[in-house]
């Protein structure tokens, strides 16, 4: 079982609002229909310049919601449209892609913790499918409805999936040092936290610290890798980072 996150900043042109990066979403797409073998695969994509400059304006993040709908419609539906370019490119090659909106499926209790329900995936892959979920609006207990990002929803499948393989494919090669080569291997967010940054386009989720945070409080080994590693991720290797 593997859960592969889509970055936003790779299948979108993250610095114009609502640009699609159709050769690279192209790229991905070629990728995923070539994994061989029987294994499972959930695909999450993040929002790139979908999404993210929608919250921004509204003034929402992860922790700050909105009450207004017609505010979390904006984003909900900036990333429907995404996912549904995301879905044609798949299902153009004959990958049985199938969208879950997480704004229908989950929420977050009073602490900020996601609670996600996973019946629906489960099914979805018995019977063949590859569900497509996305970064989208979720409703907070006491805040409305907030943002919830693709990292967080690739932390919770993979935990209630028990995935064996987790893979978040961004736009650069892996983290990177203070001279910019990609780091191997990081096990402690202390030994790097001077190199992480935010995100260098509009983002209100946490760009690479936010990453790999998440990832290192996950069981299962993780990688992080620029699309030109995809490929040889669904094949079994290790490019990029790997956080464990
Ligand atoms: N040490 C680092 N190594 C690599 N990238 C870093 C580092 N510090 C900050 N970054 C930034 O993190 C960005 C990747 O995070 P970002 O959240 O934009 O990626 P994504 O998940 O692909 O996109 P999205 O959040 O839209 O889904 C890089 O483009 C870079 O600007
Ligand atoms: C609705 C938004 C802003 C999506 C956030 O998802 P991410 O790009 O994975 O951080």
């Amino acid at each position: 079982m593997i859960v592969l996150k889509l970055g936003g900043s790779v299948i979108t042109e993250k610095d114009r609002p609502e640009t699609l990066d159709g050769d690279a979403l192209a790229r991905a797409a070629d990728a995923i229909a070539a994994l061989e073998g029987d294994e499972d695969l959930v695909v999450v994509h993040g929002g790139g310049s979908f999404g993210h400059h929608n919250a921004s304006e509204h003034g929402i993040t992860t922790t700050a919601g909105t009450h207004d709908a017609s505010a979390a419609l904006d984003v909900h539906g900036a990333m429907k449209t995404l996912n549904q370019f995301v879905l044609g490119r798949l299902l153009e090659r004959d990958v049985e892609a199938v969208p879950v909106h997480p704004f229908s499926a989950g929420r977050r209790d009073a602490e900020g913790n996601l609670q996600l329900p996973t019946g629906q995936v489960e099914t979805m892959l018995t019977e063949g499918f590859v569900p497509v979920l996305h970064g989208d609006m979720i409703a907070h207990a006491g805040e409305g409805a907030t943002v919830v990002s693709g990292d967080e929803l690739v932390a919770t499948l993979a935990r209630a999936l028990e995935a064996d393989r987790v893979g978040l494919c961004s736009t650069v090669p892996g983290v990177l040092d203070g001279e910019d080569a990609v780091i191997d291997r990081i096990d402690d967010f202390d030994a790097v936290a001077d190199v992480l940054g935010a995100s260098e386009a509009t983002d209100v989720t946490g760009g690479m610290a936010g990453k790999v945070r998440t990832l290192l409080a996950l069981e299962a080994e993780a990688s992080i890798f620029g699309l030109e590693g995809l490929e040889s991720f669904l094949a079994g290797e290790n490019p990029g980072t790997t956080i464990d």
